[in-house]
């Protein structure tokens, strides 16, 4: 491969769930959909679930834009907020920062043993803003994968946190072929016209949650911020849990509390730095 071009990288990850962090704050990242797939490509690439740059921004202390390994721009990624809020800290001494994204502004702040805490702001719950392709109550949609008088998953809950989610209720965690088959179907189906992002929940008890999710546009990953968010929040609206709980994903643990007096959704959870390592184009 021609190489005309290095940037620097950060190798981070939020509870399993992996980055490429580059900075952009200085000198613009603009990768092509293809480049995006070879830097996340896990055979001959850099290997992540997301690619993530730290831009300029008017209103905060740094925009991040997020692509899928498939190479897809979307709104938002709740793990990456904390490990560039986690950045963001370190380098300016703050101890609150404000990161600006498409899917909206959220703030980071540091908690205790070295975790980050994230502002993810209100849950969006109307059906237009899943979005959905037709009116439908998001506390259960009418959707359902199976024989049509004994379903094997239905009646999911649809939230979007910035980005779009429905959560789908078990009484066990599912495997991973269950998640890839069943995921990878409902991700592309014509009622979600921007795609959606699908979680599996098992509820242990009123605040604690067992979570899987398959990610639009990069798959079973080992957690999904946006997702534990999602999950917590489809989870109370139906009573299945309180407005705090503590959720495990594959990859660790994340602490969820949808706040009753701010409707602001607060998602705590590890950072870790991997490795540094530099980009060739
Ligand atoms: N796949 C997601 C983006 C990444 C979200 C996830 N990694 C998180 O931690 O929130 C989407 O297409 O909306």
């Amino acid at each position: 491969m021609r190489t005309d071009m290095t940037r620097p990288f950060l190798k981070m990850n939020g509870a399993g769930n992996d980055f490429v962090v580059v900075n952009a704050l200085e000198t613009p990242f603009q990768p092509t959909v293809d480049q995006v797939r070879a830097i996340a490509d896990r055979q001959t690439g850099e290997g992540c679930d997301q690619l993530i740059a730290i831009e300029p921004s008017e209103q905060a202390d740094a925009f991040m834009r997020v692509w899928n390994a498939d190479g897809g721009m979307v709104e938002t990624c709740g793990n990456a907020l904390r490990c560039v809020g986690w950045v963001l800290m370190e380098s300016t001494g703050k101890t609150e920062v404000r990161i600006d994204t498409l899917g909206g502004l959220t703030t980071a702040r540091r908690a205790a043993d070295g975790q980050v805490t994230v502002d993810m702001g209100a849950p969006r719950l109307d059906w237009t803003q899943i979005p959905l392709e037709e009116e439908m109550d998001t506390r259960g949609i009418e959707l359902q994968i199976g024989p049509i008088d004994d379903p094997v998953l239905h009646t999911p809950g649809a939230v979007s946190m910035g980005n779009p989610h429905v959560v789908f209720f078990m009484d066990h965690a599912p495997n991973d072929g269950f998640v890839r088959g069943s995921g990878s179907l409902i991700e592309h189906h014509p009622l979600f016209p921007e795609g959606v992002n699908v979680g599996f929940v098992h509820a242990i008890s009123p605040d604690h949650i067992r979570l899987r999710v398959w990610e639009r546009g990069a798959g079973l990953t080992k957690a999904c911020g946006t997702g534990a968010c999602a999950a917590l929040v489809a989870s109370a609206r139906r009573g299945v849990t309180g407005r705090h709980a503590t959720v495990d994903v594959d990859g660790g643990r994340l602490v969820i509390d949808w706040d009753e007096a701010s409707d602001h959704v607060f998602m705590t959870g590890p950072v870790e730095v991997e490795r540094t390592g530099v980009l060739s184009f």
